[in-house]
């Protein structure tokens, strides 16, 4: 067992970015959640009738008590809906009051946990309704995400394309150039995140090509070389995994990533992960996914639709695959994952390497504990290591690990909002795996 393993982040800390999460930003979710669902009542009752708008009320009223609760600093109280998952959350409500020593609450239980708890609530509260039991709160947000940067996709895409087209005849050196510039642009991409922006619109508009080379000072751990060279090994394995974060541009960007890394040969499957239910606001659920490759298909811009098309294909013929797990939706870090859903710790084995999208991959990467920024990513994982894996994340919460002695100092005197702000990030690899 690994000795001095720090303290979980949480809202104990009245100077940390969890504190100012729970007391500020997660009210403005909820808050804008309530006023979704109000706003959609005249469109419901049209659609579905009084006894849909009757649900609506039901569902503004679960969210204003959430809000109550959270603001009051109130227990966490057991999950009362029948979901796949609702047993696996109340076992962890009832470990955690275990360690607690008393009822779990939102100012002092780790941060992860009541933040991921909130989310889960939001979908307690519809996974009860009969009627619009699918509903997504944050559906509108996220379409806008997407739509809102069309213009910056159209760039990228028809770059990605100008590149696909040389890539069979593309030499070992072009390749890793390309790998270099798409696994910057997915990183980059994880800035375009509604969570962070408490739901303020959160777009791309720029080309995120003409940002790369000013950004890549700011990439605080860049293991590119790694990467390369574990792609380059000619492991009898050939699915690469990618753990997604968030829908609208970042989801593109992730898109591109698979492309290049199927074109360059380094992989025959990509497989891909989403969120079984609405999550952190922008997080891709399979209806966020097939809407994007549709939105792509049909789309007027030549790119986005050439790319649109092809990408159904691979999705048809399996080289492309998108999956849901719950693991991914209930409160256990990475660290757990090999005893609480071995199946999915299985399945990674075979990967030749996963990358984690975003920050609260990240956070679970780490446990979300108070690390020294300079332990070694390694360490932070505490034994998570199915498979050789890269987190590209851009930094948004008081947690990092892998710096350079002194590195930390040197940032904060240029930005002392490095850690939140999202314009810093780390390309992290974790070799050899531990089977
Ligand atoms: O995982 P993502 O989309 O990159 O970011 C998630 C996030 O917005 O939510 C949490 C704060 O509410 C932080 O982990 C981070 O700021
Ligand atoms: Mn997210």
């Amino acid at each position: 067992m690994q000795e001095n393993i720090p303290e979980p982040l949480s809202a104990k800390n009245k100077s940390s970015f969890a504190y100012f999460t729970i007391r500020d930003r997660l009210p403005v979710i909820l808050s804008k959640v309530a006023d979704t669902v109000y706003r959609k009542k005249t469109f419901v009752k049209d659609i579905h009738g009084e006894d849909a708008t009757e649900e609506l009320k039901f569902i503004a009223g679960c969210i204003s008590k959430l809000r109550n609760e959270l603001q009051t600093n109130k227990p966490l109280v057991p999950l009362k809906d029948n979901g796949p998952d609702t047993e696996v959350w109340n076992l962890s409500l009832a470990e955690l009051t275990q360690r607690e020593g008393g009822e779990p609450k939102w100012f002092v239980s780790p941060w992860l946990y009541v933040e991921c708890y909130m989310y889960r609530r939001i979908q307690e509260a519809i996974a009860q309704c009969t009627i619009l039991h699918n509903l997504d709160p944050f559906e509108e947000q996220k379409k806008k995400a997407f739509t809102d940067s069309e213009e910056a996709t159209e760039v990228l895409l028809h770059y990605l394309r100008q590149i696909s087209e040389k890539a069979a005849s593309a030499s070992d050196d072009d390749k890793e150039e390309y790998l270099r510039e798409f696994l910057q642009i997915a990183l980059w991409g994880n800035r375009c995140d509604l969570s962070i922006s408490a739901s303020q619109e959160n777009s791309q508009t720029e080309s995120i090509l003409d940002q790369l080379h000013h950004l890549e000072p700011n990439i605080l751990v860049n293991d590119t070389k790694q990467v390369l060279n574990c792609l380059r090994s000619n492991v009898k394995d050939r699915a690469i995994d990618i753990v997604l974060d968030n829908a609208g541009f970042e989801l593109v960007t992730d898109l591109c990533l698979a492309e290049v890394l199927l074109m360059c040969g380094w992989a025959d499957c990509i497989r891909m992960h989403g969120k079984a239910m609405p999550w952190f606001v922008s997080d891709v659920t399979s209806s966020d996914f097939e809407w994007t490759l549709d939105s792509l298909f049909k789309s007027s811009r030549p790119s986005m639709a050439y790319f649109g098309e092809l990408w159904r294909q691979r999705l048809e013929k399996k080289s492309w695959m998108f999956t849901v797990e719950d693991f991914w939706t209930i409160p256990y870090d990475f660290a757990k994952m090999k005893t609480s859903s071995s199946s999915l710790y299985e399945r990674f084995k075979d990967s030749k390497i996963v990358f984690f999208k975003g920050d609260l991959n990240y956070r679970k990467l780490l446990g979300d504990l108070d690390w020294n920024p300079t332990t070694p990513f390694e360490v932070t994982l505490r034994g998570f290591h199915p498979a050789p894996l890269c987190a590209l994340r851009t930094c948004k919460a008081d947690l990092i690990a892998g710096l350079a002695a002194g590195q930390k100092e040197t940032v904060e005197k240029y930005d002392k909002n490095w850690m939140l702000n999202g314009n810093w990030a780390v390309i992290s690899f974790c070799g050899k795996s531990n089977q």
